[in-house]
């Protein structure tokens, strides 16, 4: 394994001051955190909010109606009209024919996200931050890492899955890293309750279980951090940690106050 310096100590080489928030883009690279948390715990509503709030700054949803409609990429040749099918509604009703296909397609979406250049609007502005709806990270942590534990992926898929996103991210090391962690922290409870009111119709079968299994694998890997990682910038990257239990979608202070501890937390970094 390529030994990769954690992003902190290759920007000090580089000669930008990790500490000093206004130094951030120089060499065109911005400030480039992912917000991870359970299915339905408000990763896109919180997006939306810091959108709202920080206009100048990137983000990237995830790209889950890609999966919802799987078409094949277009070339000049090719159109690429043709639906393959919904991918995420397959994974959810015959996990084990899906789930390797599946993660090898997230994260492929999710690697192309981390991978896109800067916007012209983000390179203009002083102090450029990308936010990213879920990572490469998450993609082998959370999910992968929880369908091989739940028997979904086979020994030699998961080896498989594993040598490709090891691979690919050494291949990619400094584009794909990432200098922080937004989690949003909420019972599985809460997520369930949630996941019920926004009422995705690939999502209908989804089982308390199965949140809390995954509320433990973010527990595990971000907060616990007993999850064995295979990336240097990944065991060192800051991690933030935020209670969103309360409903805080028609609570403008308690959105205010989270907004501030975001701004807060990049200037940490
Ligand atoms: N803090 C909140 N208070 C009340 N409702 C919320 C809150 N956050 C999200 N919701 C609601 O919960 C539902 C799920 O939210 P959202 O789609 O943002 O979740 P998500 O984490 O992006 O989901 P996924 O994991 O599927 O991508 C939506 O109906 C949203 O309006
Ligand atoms: N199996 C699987 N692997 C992933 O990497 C992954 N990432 C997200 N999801 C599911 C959760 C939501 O239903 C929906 C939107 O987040 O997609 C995933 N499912």
């Amino acid at each position: 394994m390529r030994p990769l310096l954690p992003l902190r100590l290759r920007r000090a080489a580089a000669g930008a001051l990790p500490r000093c928030f206004g130094k951030a883009r120089r060499g065109g690279s911005a400030w480039r955190l992912s917000i991870e948390g359970n299915i339905a715990v408000g990763k896109s509503t919180f997006l939306r909010l810091l959108g709202k709030t920080f206009p100048e700054w990137q983000m990237a949803t995830e790209p889950v109606a890609k999966w919802q409609k799987v078409q094949a990429s277009s070339t000049r040749e090719t159109s690429s009209s043709q639906n393959f099918g919904n991918l995420l509604q397959m994974v959810y009703q015959e996990p084990s024919r899906w789930s390797y296909t599946f993660q090898t397609y997230s994260c492929m979406s999710r690697l192309k996200a981390q991978l896109e250049p800067l916007s012209e609007k983000l390179l203009k502005t002083p102090d450029p931050v990308q936010i990213f709806e879920r990572s490469v990270y998450s993609d082998r942590y959370i999910f992968a890492k929880n369908l091989f534990e739940l028997g979904h992926l086979t020994e030699i898929e998961w080896t498989i899955y594993q040598d490709l996103h090891t691979f690919l991210l050494q291949e990619f090391g400094d584009r794909t890293a990432l200098h922080g962690f937004l989690y949003l922290q909420a019972t599985p409870e809460k997520c369930l309750e949630r996941l019920h009111r926004r009422g995705r119709p690939e999502e209908k079968a989804i089982q308390l279980e199965y949140l809390e299994q995954l509320h433990t694998q973010h527990e595990n890997w971000l907060v616990k951090k007993t999850t064995e990682v295979h990336f240097e910038n990944l065991r060192n990257a800051p991690v933030f940690v935020l209670n969103v239990n309360h409903d805080f979608e028609d609570d403008p202070a308690e959105q205010e106050e989270l907004m501030r501890k975001v701004k807060a937390f990049i200037k940490t970094l």
